[in-house]
C-alpha cells in the first residue's frame, strides 16, 4: 500500500493525503475535435420552443461575421429539424475526405461552412426519425469527426427547449457563450429562467438576449408597429442581468430569402451588437 492510501482517513474534508480521489481531474465528457481541424469559439445558439427564429438568428449572425473576414462555421445541432441548408440554398449532399474518415461541410457562396442532418439524407425532404442516443451521437460526430479546418467562429444551432441534446452540446463542446433567441409572444421570463439556469449548470455564459419578430416596419411610413403587443424583453434582460443584443423586426423580404436559399443577402445591421458581443466573449 503506497503512503498516501496509507495515511487515508477516507474523509477528503479532514484529511490532507494526497490520494487519486482528491487529485483527480472532474470527469470531462468534451469531444476532441480531430486533429486536421481547429475552432476557436462556439458560440450556442438557443430557443425556448420552435418557430421563434433561431435558425435565422445563426445563419444571420454567421453571414455578418463572415463579412468581418473570420473563418465561419454553423454546426446545425438541430437534428430533427435542421432548417440552416435550405436557408443558404445548399442541396448538395455531404462529402468525406479522400481516405473516407472525415465529413467536409458544405460551403455556401460567401464562404460559410455547413453541417447538417439535412445532408445526410437521401432526399432533402426525408424526415429524420432518430432516436434521442443517435441524435446526440450525430451532433458529437458534426463536431469531432467533420474537417473545421481553422474555424474562427463555430455558430450552433441548437434544438429547441432545454432537453437532451441541448446538454450533450454543452457537455460534448467547448461553448464560449450562449445567445438566447426569444419572441414578444413567448412567456419571455419563464424562457430566460430556464436558460439561464441551464447556462449555469453548464457553466457557459449567457452573451445575451435576441428578440426576433418583434415589430412590422409600416412600408409607408416606416412607424414600427407591436403586432404581438409591447415586448416584456427590456425588464427581463434588467432583471436577469443579461444584455439585449437586438431587437429583429418582421420582413417579408426576410422571410422570401429563406425559402429561396439567399439568407446570406439580408441585410441584417441590426445584428451588429450581437457580433460585437460574440468577438468579445
Ligand atoms: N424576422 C422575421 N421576418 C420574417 N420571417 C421570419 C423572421 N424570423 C423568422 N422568420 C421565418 O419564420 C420561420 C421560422 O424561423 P426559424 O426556422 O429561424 O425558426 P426556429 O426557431 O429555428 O425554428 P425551429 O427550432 O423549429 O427550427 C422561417 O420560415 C423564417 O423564414
Amino acid at each position: 500500500m503506497s503512503e498516501t492510501a496509507e495515511n487515508c482517513t477516507h474523509n477528503c474534508g479532514t484529511c490532507s493525503a494526497n490520494c487519486g480521489s482528491r487529485t483527480s481531474e472532474p470527469q470531462s465528457f468534451l469531444e476532441k475535435l480531430n486533429p486536421a481541424s481547429s475552432v476557436k469559439k462556439v458560440i450556442g445558439v438557443v430557443s425556448g420552443k420552435g418557430g421563434v427564429g433561431k435558425s435565422l438568428v445563426t445563419s444571420l449572425m454567421a453571414c455578418r461575421m463572415r463579412a468581418t473576414g473570420a473563418r465561419v462555421g454553423i454546426l446545425d445541432a438541430d437534428i430533427t429539424g435542421p432548417s440552416i441548408p435550405r436557408a443558404f440554398g445548399i442541396h448538395d449532399g455531404v462529402t468525406v475526405t479522400p481516405d473516407g474518415k472525415l465529413l467536409v461541410p458544405a460551403v455556401s457562396s460567401t464562404g460559410v461552412e455547413v453541417i447538417s442532418s439535412n445532408m445526410l439524407l437521401e432526399n432533402e425532404t426525408d424526415p429524420v426519425i432518430w432516436r434521442g442516443p443517435v441524435i446526440a451521437g450525430a451532433v458529437k460526430q458534426f463536431w469531432s469527426e467533420t474537417l473545421w479546418q481553422d474555424i474562427d467562429y463555430m455558430f450552433v444551432d441548437m434544438p429547441p427547449g432545454t432537453g437532451d441534446v441541448p446538454l450533450t452540446v454543452f457537455q460534448s463542446l467547448p461553448v464560449s457563450g450562449i445567445i438566447i433567441v426569444t419572441s414578444p409572444q413567448e412567456l419571455v421570463a419563464m424562457i430566460v429562467e430556464k436558460a439561464v439556469n441551464m447556462a449555469k449548470k453548464m457553466n457557459v455564459p449567457i452573451l445575451g438576449l435576441v428578440e426576433n419578430m418583434s415589430y412590422l416596419e409600416c412600408p409607408d411610413c416606416g412607424k414600427k408597429i407591436s403586432v404581438f403587443g409591447e415586448s416584456h424583453l427590456d425588464e427581463v434582460a434588467k432583471e436577469y442581468g443579461i444584455p439585449v443584443l437586438a431587437q429583429i423586426p418582421i420582413r417579408p423580404a426576410i422571410a422570401k430569402a429563406v425559402d429561396e436559399g439567399t439568407v446570406e443577402y439580408v441585410e441584417a445591421d441590426f445584428l451588429d451588437d450581437a457580433v460585437k458581443a460574440v468577438k468579445e466573449a
